[in-house]
């Protein structure tokens, strides 16, 4: 087997993640297992952390993220450029999207039995997003990245306290739910010009643009219920036109993926992507926010190996629970 490296993000969850390491590690006690743990120490460190152990020497190994997107994000940067690097992940984070689009069992201790159980194969090669800013800034994402009016909120939950306070009475997604009235009826729409593998659209009073390389974001809304990580395409999605009231209404089915059906709500396909807009719109890549328009997307195929269970029938059958599961 590969050698181990866990990044552990403590902060993840509000400090819940900490409980789920501990888990993890008695577990890995108990199998024998031998690995290697950091701990995150600030913002952005998870990145640093991916590079330092991919640098180290040239040997296959695997990086298991433990915490929310936010770390598994960093941990894409730190590794996306390694070839040498199998990427897995444990949930402990409150978000979780990577285990939804990716198969990852939500409970830690089964999630850990799935790696070590995929971590005797290869790792499945998947496409990952690449960014890049007006400033020439690059940003990768693994799960999707959003301009507008979403990649707002996201932006305004991060910074509110009410988030740690809300996640530790188990009650997160209020949170989202009041930024998101708070600011449904503040929030001006703007014109985006946006290019799709050079064609080019124009779209008014636009409230947001999302790519997809696989279809859940937000903590278990199914965007683009049509992405696949692997197929050399991202799925775009663009809502517009919408006034505030069916705008609630388009966020609620977002959660079935039923919004797709909205003459507002359009989709396309494609792998090199431009946003420009008249104002300068929040960005967020893996809901971690990373500046403003204008920017350009380039899909980079087969870029990164990840244990996920996606298209392997022989894990169908096991008895690990997916995290869409309880969706
Ligand atoms: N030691 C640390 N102290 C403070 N913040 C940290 C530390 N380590 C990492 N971070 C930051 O914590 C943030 C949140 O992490 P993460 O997204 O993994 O958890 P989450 O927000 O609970 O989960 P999700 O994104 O799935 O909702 C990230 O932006 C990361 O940069």
């Amino acid at each position: 087997m590969k050698e181990i490296y866990f990044i552990v993000n403590p902060k993840a969850g509000n400090g819940h993640c900490f409980t789920i390491w501990e888990r993890v590690e008695r577990q890995l006690k108990v199998k024998k297992v031998p690995y290697l743990a950091f701990f995150t120490e600030y913002p952005g460190h998870a990145s640093i952390l991916a590079g330092q152990i991919a640098l180290k020497d040239p040997e296959q190994k695997m990086i298991i993220a433990v915490g929310g997107d936010g770390t598994m994000h960093e941990v894409v940067n730190g590794a996306v450029k390694e070839h040498h690097i199998t990427l897995g992940f444990i949930p402990g984070g409150s978000g979780n999207d990577f285990s939804r689009g990716f198969q990852v069992p939500v409970d830690p201790v089964e999630a850990l039995e799935v790696i070590l159980r995929l971590a005797k194969q290869t790792g499945q090669p998947i496409d990952v997003g690449k960014i890049t800013m007006n400033d020439a800034h690059e940003h990768y994402f693994i799960n999707n990245m959003g301009a507008g009016f979403d990649a707002t909120i996201s932006y305004e939950v991060n910074q509110s306290r009410m988030k740690a306070i809300l996640n530790k009475l188990s009650l997160g997604r209020m949170v989202y739910v009041f930024f998101l009235l708070k600011k449904l009826f503040t929030y001006k729409t703007s014109t985006i010009d946006l290019s799709i593998d050079g064609e080019k659209h124009i779209f008014e009073q636009t409230w947001f643009v999302t790519v997809s390389n696989q279809p859940f974001y937000g903590g278990g809304m199914k965007i683009a219920p049509a992405a696949e990580p692997d197929d050399g395409l991202f799925d775009i999605t663009v809502v517009q036109r919408l006034s505030r009231w069916k705008l609630l209404l388009v966020f609620i089915s977002v959660f079935w993926g039923r919004h797709i059906h909205f003459k507002e709500v359009k989709t396309y396909i494609g792998r090199d992507v431009s946003i420009r807009s008249q104002a300068k719109l929040f960005v967020h890549a893996d809901g971690e926010h990373i500046g403003f328009t204008p920017l350009d997307i380039h899909l980079q195929a087969s870029a990164l190996q990840v244990l996920t269970r996606r298209k392997r029938a022989e894990e169908v059958e096991l008895k690990e629970r997916d995290s869409n599961d309880c969706y």
